[in-house]
């Protein structure tokens, strides 16, 4: 690979993610859509408002024009809202190289169409699926920005092109596995956002460790379950972007889903919750998505409608506690 790598969004995962990419190597061009972030990147190595304590490598630079940063860029990594990508591609996409590889850093489904991030950046950019390639698994950025040991997935339909990107990103404290089942990765990541809401407000309703275990795992079942029903492998779910990104989001503090998922937890309205917390919760938007897309498939995800029914429709916690444990009993 000889070209730079840019990286479209300059939050918590896209300058973790620079991060990664320069100590294996690649010159890192991000994105930044506040200028005074791109400064702070580019004059100091810094991103204070969410990597505080980073010192960014000298190979990333940092600007406020996201054309200065795709031109000539082979890999272009988006790293912005799930819900705002489709109208800020469709403002790039004429700007990208043409055999560019775009990787996805998003964890999320979108509102309205209920589509995958990947089918977004096909629909938008207009191109071939085996040009995008997905990063999911348990990669909370500032554990990854401290250089602490962690593993990812690389999921593309062509497994040249993820091998490309597995390489980009090896570093000896990031260890990426490669995987064809982009399906299956992009629903672990979008669906586990979900579970660490419920996890949230059950460890803010006073809820032990049995509860919290039924949440992951039942979580886990009904991820698989629609995954299956949209063609992903099931063994995806047992591994780094399944089970494992559920396990770190529900367990963390730092997951910002989980976090907001305590606030919901402590009786405050959605809105309250939004002012008390600032960085994307992934799951309160993708919730109402994924509920849709199950329905879609008469697939049963009752934790995920539980959630949909605390956040969007003021349901009392204890209400959708009570719901879920009254469902018909049924074989595991
Ligand atoms: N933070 C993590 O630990 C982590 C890890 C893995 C995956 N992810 C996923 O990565 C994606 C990005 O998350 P993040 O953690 O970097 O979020 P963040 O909240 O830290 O940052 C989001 C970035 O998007 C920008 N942004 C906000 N609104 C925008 C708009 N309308 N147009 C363009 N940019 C906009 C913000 O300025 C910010 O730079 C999410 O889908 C998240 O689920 C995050
Ligand atoms: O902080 P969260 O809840 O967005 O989770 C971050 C990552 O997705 C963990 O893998």
């Amino acid at each position: 690979m000889s070209g730079h790598v840019a990286v479209l969004g300059a939050g918590s995962w896209g300058t973790a993610f620079a991060k990664i990419l320069a100590d294996a190597g690649r010159e890192v061009a991000i994105w930044a859509r506040r200028p005074p972030v791109a400064e702070a990147i580019r004059l100091r190595g810094r991103n204070p408002e969410y990597l505080p304590d980073l010192r960014l490598p000298h190979r990333v630079t940092a600007t406020g024009d996201a054309v200065e940063a795709i031109s000539g860029a082979e890999v272009v990594v988006l790293a912005v809202p799930s819900q705002t990508l489709r109208g800020n591609l469709a403002e790039w996409a004429s700007h990208l190289e043409p055999d560019a590889t775009l990787v996805s850093l998003m964890k999320g489904i979108e509102l309205g169409t209920t589509k995958r991030m990947s089918e977004v950046i096909v629909e938008t950019a207009k191109v071939a699926a085996d040009r995008v390639v997905v990063v999911s698994g348990p990669n909370l950025a500032p554990e990854i920005a401290a250089g602490q040991p962690a593993a990812t997935v690389v999921a593309c339909t062509d497994i040249g092109r993820a091998t490309l990107v597995q390489r980009a990103v090896t570093t000896p404290y990031f260890r990426p596995y490669t995987n064809d089942d982009v399906i299956g990765c992009e629903l672990g990541g979008a669906v586990k956002n979900v579970i660490a809401l419920a996890y949230g407000i059950a460890t803010a309703m006073g809820f032990g460790d049995n509860t919290r275990a039924m949440l992951i795992t039942r979580g886990l079942a009904e991820t698989a379950r629609l995954g299956v029903a949209l063609g992903a492998d099931p063994l995806t779910f047992a591994g780094l972007a399944g089970m494992g990104d559920l396990v770190g989001t529900c367990s963390s503090p730092l997951s910002r889903n989980r976090t907001f998922g305590e606030h919901l937890g402590r009786g405050e309205t959605l809105e309250q919750a939004q002012v008390a917390t600032r960085q994307t919760a992934e799951g309160v938007k993708s919730c109402l998505a994924i509920r849709d897309l199950a329905r879609a498939h008469r697939v049963e995800m009752p934790i995920t409608e539980q959630v949909e029914r605390v956040c969007h429709e003021g349901v009392d916690p204890r209400l959708a506690v009570r719901a879920l444990m009254s469902r018909t009993t049924k074989p595991e």
